[in-house]
């Protein structure tokens, strides 16, 4: 009857114990200075070309520390803007808050935060694979889309329809549906670029960072449906959120726009 319970995450001021690289010179997020951000003409000449397929979402499922869509990489690739070579979309997935607050985002605007944040993860194809691109510093890109709570958002709305399906860790269901995760994104294409980190262990140093401007709206019933994702607690099992890592230091970063 001795129950030994899995050991509950430590939160992001102790990951630096067991991943020193978490006070390391290119974590993730930060908060954006817009005034110090620096406009880079060379990014709107090679515009940040994004080409997904509408049947490349295989799976949602519930990591335990968030969900995740898992993507086939068939067609889903994205280059230019900040980008050297080609990259192909793994996963993607969101960070939240507590219901109905305003903080959630990993990634602030001027010291405002969203109440979510989605990252849509695309590895190099010079590599291999994902796991060998995971730890590269030009292994991975980063798609981030901020979430502000308003109206629906019916694109969004067949993938948080299924987060009730996933309640516990290592619950998966499939996308049996074609879903173009696309259109996630924000109609205008602008963003803030940088060179940072996972904001997750292991923190690895290897992801350029494309935090995308504009915030698309979901409506405050989608931000809910977040939360029948469920994790472990202190005290048990509870409703999934708050899984955002705060801004780290910028350590000299510039960060350029289009
Ligand atoms: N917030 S974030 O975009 O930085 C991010 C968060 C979590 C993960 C994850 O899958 O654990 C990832 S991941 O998809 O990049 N996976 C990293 C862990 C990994 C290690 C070894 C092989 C594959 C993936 C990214
Ligand atoms: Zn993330």
């Amino acid at each position: 009857f001795l129950q030994v319970a899995s050991p509950v995450p430590q939160g992001p001021n102790k990951w630096h114990e067991q991943f020193p690289i978490a006070k390391g010179q290119r974590q993730s997020p930060i908060d954006i200075v817009t005034s110090n951000a620096k406009v880079d003409k060379a990014l709107s000449d090679n515009p940040l070309k994004v080409s997904y397929s509408n049947n490349c979402c295989q799976s949602v499922t519930n990591t335990g520390a968030s969900f995740q869509v898992v993507v086939d990489g068939a067609g889903t690739e994205i280059s230019g803007g900040p980008l050297d070579s080609t990259y192909k979309l793994v996963q993607f997935h969101a960070h939240w808050g507590p219901l109905g607050g305003d903080e959630g985002s990993e990634h602030t605007v001027d010291g405002v935060t969203y109440p979510a944040e989605l990252h849509l993860v695309h590895w190099n194809q010079k590599y291999k694979d994902v796991g060998e691109a995971v730890d590269k510093p030009d292994g991975l890109a980063v798609i981030g889309v901020f979430f502000s709570r308003g109206k629906e958002h019916a694109g969004f709305k067949p993938i948080s329809d299924l987060f009730a399906k996933v309640p516990r860790k290592a619950d998966k269901v499939d996308i049996s549906f074609n879903y173009d995760p696309a259109c996630l994104l924000p109609a205008r294409r602008d963003y803030w670029t940088y060179l940072g980190s996972l904001t997750t262990p292991p923190l690895f140093e290897s992801v350029t960072w494309i935090v995308m401007k504009d915030p698309v709206e979901v409506s405050a019933e989608q931000l809910a449906a977040l939360r029948n994702l469920l994790w472990e607690t202190p005290s048990g099992e509870g409703q999934m959120c708050n899984n955002y890592r705060p801004p780290q230091p910028l350590q000299g970063r510039l960060v350029r726009s289009t």
